[in-house]
């Protein structure tokens, strides 16, 4: 028996007016995987995140997660099955402490599940020196602090697949390092994840498989090394293609 990729997407489609900003995307990412998905400006990376994310509706098309169809699932509903979101501005509620936004979600009642899931924090809240009982308003951090409590707040729901939207957006080489190790320690706990990301160097250094959206379209697809070496992928980013 094979089993259903952690992520599916079936020709999946979106329009905007006379724009199509997402044309028949086939996506498949396994359980354990770190993609990637990467394009230039307008190439519908965000489209199809906000579409993972279930915040836009698809016009046609399907998504599946572990072969389950939630294509129709609002954003809570998916969240409910197991996957992490983050998008680009900062959820975390800056009127609570950093404990009080960690103590937010839901504990699973399987153990094994709960036990895995606090790994993951754990390793989050080190990798970030980030303490879970700091009694810091977040709106009293700073920007990476800020960012990087939203991915832990996202990691407290016990995920089994987070969507990552820029997660390093804004940071300067210290911290843009840190959150690049904290990727690659959560892959290691077989965590699924999937990056949208702009800076080519950050997808370098994390990610195993990458996905090239291009006009709506998946313009390639494959290893990093190989996808980051592809001169029609090169041509794209500097317009010529
Ligand atoms: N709400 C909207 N209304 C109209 N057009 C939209 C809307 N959202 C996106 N588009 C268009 O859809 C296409 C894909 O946009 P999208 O933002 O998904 O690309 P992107 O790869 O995320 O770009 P960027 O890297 O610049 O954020 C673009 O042509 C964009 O102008």
């Amino acid at each position: 028996m094979t089993t259903a990729p952690m992520l599916e997407t079936r020709r999946l489609n979106k329009r905007f007016g006379g724009v199509v900003a997402a044309d028949n995307i086939d996506l498949s990412v396994e359980t354990g995987e770190l993609r990637c998905l990467i394009g230039p400006n307008g190439a519908g990376k965000s489209t199809l995140f906000a579409m993972l994310c279930g915040i836009q509706r698809a016009d046609g098309g399907q998504i599946l997660l572990a072969g389950r169809d939630v294509t129709h699932m609002q954003a809570f509903q998916r969240v409910r099955l197991g996957v992490g979101l983050t998008f680009q501005t900062n959820r975390a509620f800056h009127q609570l402490s950093v404990r009080e936004n960690l103590a937010i979600p839901r504990i699973p009642h399987d153990a094994e599940r709960r036990a895995l899931g606090a790994e993951r924090l754990a390793v989050a809240l080190e990798t970030f020196g980030l303490d879970p009982e700091d009694e810091t308003r977040a709106g009293e951090l700073s920007h990476n602090q800020l960012q990087w409590l939203e991915i832990a707040m996202v990691l407290s729901g016990y995920p089994d697949l987070i969507l990552l939207d820029e997660p390093a957006a804004g940071m300067a080489g210290e911290e843009t390092a840190r959150t690049a190790t904290l990727l690659k320690r959560l892959n290691a706990t077989g965590l699924t994840i999937v990056v949208v990301e702009h800076d080519i160097a950050f997808v370098k250094e994390v990610a195993q498989s990458v996905t090239v959206l291009h006009q709506g379209r998946v313009f390639a697809e494959g290893p990093v090394e190989a996808i980051t070496a592809n001169e029609e992928v090169r041509k794209i980013y500097l317009g010529k293609a």
